[in-house]
């Protein structure tokens, strides 16, 4: 894919564990033609720039002017009020305070097992085709071919902006002010909290890739139509807030040809790593729906799945990590290095270079296992430069390319590469152990409740995190520890049977 922007949204980076389920959206976007010289068209629009600052408690000024915070119920009962009027057919549920999710969708009658949920219509998905309460925006936009997710995210915003006159106004009103998304952790919280995990780099990369994308948006468009997208309103902090709402409740439809829409309503569904269900648009009955997997007596939240992610990757999206031990998806990044003193180093690099990888590269661990590409790293990392003619080999096994043969085995080196895992296995839990140790120790050293509420929680998060991360390690340190004893007393037995057999022939 040809990029003419220096901003663009990456995708996730290739893993080579199990696709992820589609239907949450992960972002990848790219600005793919130059924009046309700008036309100006007449002008019509307006939007608030002056935010109802009422709406917002004097310490948040610096926040934006729209969306409820999340415990307030308020706004919810009028959501819901706006979509049984805007056309959703009657529910089995309601919006509710919940344990886990704060709100969430609750079973207002018994449920069955392998029922269709929800049925929302077309008419209330918000996809790159709606149609702008400011439409002179839209068309500035469309003419860049802005991609779907720096369209939507500017979407909301001058939707949100519009205030009572946009037509989403009741949705907009029951969105969080504040997405639980990793977009708002500051440089140092990141660094801070995030230290000992692979995560810590996928949210840097992110923030600046959100950072990118308004700037590239504020030097190619917003600033050349100031009337149409005033900064006042049009600014780094509404688009923070509007791609945390992105990565939060953004829905891929597999059966709409993987769109991407917000889905109000469906939105509200809380996570659950034990259920698959998954929302998607259902042709029959011409709405989105999803299928329980289970039944639910009245009371009980009903939950979906937000696909096969890692604690990382729903903390890094969705702000929150799963209780320890309870995903089966769970995985953590281990980093492999080869090392500058290795005597093939650069033929190693440059075999590694050709495949799109690098002299240190990160491989997911489940506590099921490990690729088959980490293994193939492993032993290209051990290899000595005498089978220099394998690098090629090994270097494409170790890229995810489904293409590539992945059927080498070198059992000669089997013992050094698994003990070259281990190593760096061991190296990686020392980090997380050091920094479980001080975070208890950590001086949250701020004034306020507020901050300090924050801190807690934050520090929560990063314990959750790390500790469940840890715990993979510890698991792939204990299959590699027995796997080499296991070959070590292999060879041993080997060895004494040959020593034996030697004896008798002397
Ligand atoms: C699609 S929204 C679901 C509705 C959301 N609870 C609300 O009140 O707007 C996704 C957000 O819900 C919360 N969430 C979803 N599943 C969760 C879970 N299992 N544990 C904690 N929070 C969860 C997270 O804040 C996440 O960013």
């Amino acid at each position: 894919m040809a990029s003419t922007s220096p901003t663009i949204f990456r995708p996730p980076p290739l893993h080579s564990h199990p696709p992820h389920n589609p239907h949450f959206a992960s972002a990848s976007f790219l600005w793919n033609s130059p924009p046309p010289a700008a036309t100006a068209s007449r002008l019509r629009c307006s939007v608030s720039t002056t935010p109802n600052s009422s709406v917002l408690p004097a310490a948040d000024r610096t926040s934006i002017a729209w969306g409820c915070e999340i415990e307030s119920l308020e706004s919810a009962s009028g959501l819901q009020q706006w979509l049984s009027q805007s056309g959703l057919p009657p529910q089995k549920m309601a919006i509710q305070r919940v344990e886990v999710g704060e709100r969430g969708l609750v079973a207002l009658k018994n449920i069955r097992k392998g029922e269709k949920l929800l049925f929302v219509p077309p008419s209330l998905f918000i996809t790159a085709d709606s149609e702008w309460g400011c439409p002179e925006a839209g068309d500035v936009l469309k003419r860049n071919s802005v991609p779907d997710w720096p369209l939507l995210a500017t979407y909301l915003i001058s939707e949100a902006s519009l205030m009572k006159s946009s037509r989403w106004s009741d949705y907009i009103s029951a969105l969080p002010r504040q997405p639980y998304s990793l977009l708002y952790w500051t440089r140092q919280e990141l660094d801070q909290y995030l230290e000992a995990s692979q995560i810590r780099e996928r949210a840097i990369e992110r923030v600046n890739n959100v950072v990118g994308t308004y700037n590239d948006l504020k030097l190619r468009i917003f600033s050349k139509h100031p009337q149409l997208f005033p900064e006042e309103i049009f600014n780094l902090e509404t688009f923070k807030w509007s791609f945390g709402i992105l990565f939060s409740r953004l829905v891929r439809l597999p059966s709409m040809d993987g769109r991407v829409a917000l889905i109000p309503w469906a939105d509200m569904l809380n996570h659950s790593c034990d259920v698959e269900t998954f929302l998607d648009y259902d042709k029959s009955s011409q709405g989105v729906v999803f299928t329980t997997d289970r039944a639910y007596q009245p009371g009980e939240q009903v939950f979906i799945s937000y696909g096969k992610k890692s604690n990382g990757e729903l903390l890094l999206s969705y702000g929150f990590v799963p209780k320890e031990g309870t995903n089966p998806s769970d995985s953590a990044e281990l980093r492999l290095q080869i090392k500058k003193s290795d005597k093939a180093y650069r033929e190693k690099m440059d075999a590694l270079k050709k495949h799109g990888l690098s002299t240190s590269q990160c491989f997911p661990l489940q506590v099921t296992g490990w690729p088959i590409e980490l293994m193939a790293y492993a032993y290209l990392a051990v290899s000595p430069p005498s089978v220099s003619a394998h690098f090629e080999e090994l270097a494409a096994a170790a890229s995810n390319k489904d293409t590539v043969k992945k059927d080498f085995r070198f059992p000669e080196l089997d013992e050094q590469a698994m003990q070259f895992i281990l190593d760096s296995c061991e190296l990686s839990i020392s980090k997380y152990s050091k920094f479980l140790q001080e975070i208890g120790t950590m001086d949250l050293d701020v004034t306020s409740p507020k901050q300090l509420n924050r801190r807690v929680f934050l520090k929560q998060l990063a314990v959750d995190l790390c500790t469940s991360e840890r715990r993979i390690l510890f698991r792939t340190q204990y299959i590699l520890r027995r796997r080499l004893r296991d070959l070590r007393s292999g060879e041993l037995r080997a060895l004494r049977l040959f020593d034996g057999l030697r004896n008798i022939f002397k």
